[in-house]
């Protein structure tokens, strides 16, 4: 059976700008990280997937530690964010 896991993140930002600005710290904390997360923007609703694509698919220490950054990253632009989930 194919197992697909990941950690999903569902940002409405105020604004389109607001949430390219967002992307772009991303991006940054991704190259650190050498982890990317699969990205899905249309108009201000951003959906980002973490999962490790060289274990399979799957949930691993790598994308729990770049959820954590995550969660900072919405911390720091919570006054751009509409709603997250
Ligand atoms: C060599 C390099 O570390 C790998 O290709 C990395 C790059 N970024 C990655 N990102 C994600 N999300 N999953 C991976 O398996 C992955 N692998």
């Amino acid at each position: 059976m194919k197992r697909e896991e990941c950690i999903v993140y569902k940002l409405r930002f105020k604004t389109y700008i607001d949430a390219v600005r967002f992307l772009t710290h991303l991006a940054e904390i991704a190259e650190r990280h050498g982890h990317h997360p699969d990205v899905e923007l249309k108009y201000t609703n951003l959906v980002l997937r973490l999962t490790t694509h060289d274990a399979g698919n799957k949930i691993t220490d790598r994308d729990l530690a770049l959820a954590k950054e995550i969660d900072r990253l919405i911390e720091a632009h919570r006054d751009a964010i509409s709603s997250a989930e």
